[in-house]
């Protein structure tokens, strides 16, 4: 019988352990001065929508769907905003630094998954911000998994 495969969002220790992750990169972010700028007018309550955004692809509640306006409402904030791919690479890297801060998961195949999506998500969040970008507007929050190497679970 194979043991049942826990989502990412359960394995990363759920809506508690995305809040912190984001608490803590946001703290980094604010004090970069790369990325810091891009911030300077952030709602206070980002960190916990961003940690709810994370929740839904990764598999948990669709809370971003339900209390923030779903995709449409997350592009909506990244239009125009001009993301170079210095501030792009500063951004993903601050995350990890979050990560390890906040003691998420580290095993090879959580932190493989994780940043697939990590990457993929700033490269679109890059391309949607560019002047003149016409993304599609309406599009369903990604659901990530783990690919081709799941949870080593013994
Ligand atoms: C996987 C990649 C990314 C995800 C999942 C993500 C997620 C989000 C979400 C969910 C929001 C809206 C939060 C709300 O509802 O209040 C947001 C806003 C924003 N994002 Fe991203 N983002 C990503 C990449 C980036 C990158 C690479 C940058 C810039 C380097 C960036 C800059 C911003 C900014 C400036 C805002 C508006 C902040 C404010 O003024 O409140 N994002 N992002």
């Amino acid at each position: 019988m194979t043991a049942e495969v826990p989502t990412m969002y359960e394995w990363a220790g759920g809506a508690e352990a995305l809040e912190r992750l984001t608490e803590r990169f946001y703290q980094l972010v604010t004090a970069d001065e790369v990325v810091g700028p891009l911030f300077a007018h952030m709602d206070p309550g980002h960190p916990a929508h961003v940690a709810m955004w994370l929740g839904e692809v990764f598999g948990g509640p669709a809370r971003y769907t339900a209390e923030r306006g779903g995709y449409p409402a997350m592009l909506g904030q990244h239009l125009g905003k001009s993301i170079t791919e210095r501030q792009r690479r500063r951004w993903v890297d601050l995350l990890v630094d979050a990560a390890d801060d906040v003691g998420l998961p580290d095993d090879p195949e959580f932190r493989a998954a994780f940043m697939g999506y990590i990457e993929w998500g700033t490269r679109l969040a890059l391309s949607n911000s560019q002047p003149g970008a016409t993304p599609p507007r309406e599009a369903p929050v990604p659901h990530w998994g783990w690919g081709v190497a799941p949870p080593y679970q013994g």
